[in-house]
């Protein structure tokens, strides 16, 4: 049985990996990002997803590493949603995808401009609690259409998909 590590106690990463890796044994393990709290880019909210998985590969030296890192980034003055997922595999090939990008409102741009998280600011914006573990941001934006487990499903449905690929083609 494949052996597999998600850098993060949320339950919404977690289940995302246990969707996807059905037969697999997934463990969640509690790594440093080594970014901010907050990611304000894309590059920075990969480099968190990367960091994740390469330190779960450092510390758990039997299966793979997966990072799910959930930030923000910005185009022409919005704010959008942004999501990164990084897997390293046991001979330490990287994989990386991206997820959904959904933008902002204004209002909540501004709370993060003071230095807040975002799943914070979410949790008074919704008048709920733990949203960041739960619907996530992009469910509350998104009339709980798609949310915050399903979008990290789908990333990484993208690096277990490139990962049979290229162990195949590569
Ligand atoms: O325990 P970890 O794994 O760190 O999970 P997290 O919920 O803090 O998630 P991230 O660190 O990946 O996300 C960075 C910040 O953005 C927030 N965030 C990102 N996406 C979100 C979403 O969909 N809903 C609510 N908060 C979100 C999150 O709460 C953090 O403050
Ligand atoms: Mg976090």
């Amino acid at each position: 049985m494949v052996q597999l590590y998600i850098g993060s106690k949320n339950p919404t990463k977690i289940n995302a990996v246990k969707t996807v890796f059905e037969s697999a044994n997934v463990e969640g393990v509690e790594v440093e990002s080594k970014v901010s709290a907050q990611p304000f880019s894309d590059e920075e909210t990969l480099e968190g997803a990367i960091n994740r998985a390469r330190e779960c590969a450092k510390i758990k030296k039997n299966g793979f590493g997966l990072g799910l890192e959930g930030g923000v980034m910005e185009i022409e003055d919005q704010l959008y949603l942004c999501n990164w997922g990084a897997m390293v595999d046991d001979e330490e090939n990287l994989y990386t995808a991206s997820g959904a990008r959904i933008p902002l409102p204004d209002e909540i741009k501004e709370e993060l401009e003071k230095g807040k998280e975002l799943g914070e600011v979410m949790d008074d914006y919704a008048s709920r609690q733990e949203v960041r573990k739960n619907e996530g941001a992009v469910g509350i934006f998104t009339n709980e259409l798609v949310n915050r487990q399903e979008m990290f499903a789908h990333v990484v449905k993208l690096l277990k998909g490139q990962y049979e690929y290229y162990r195949r083609n590569g």
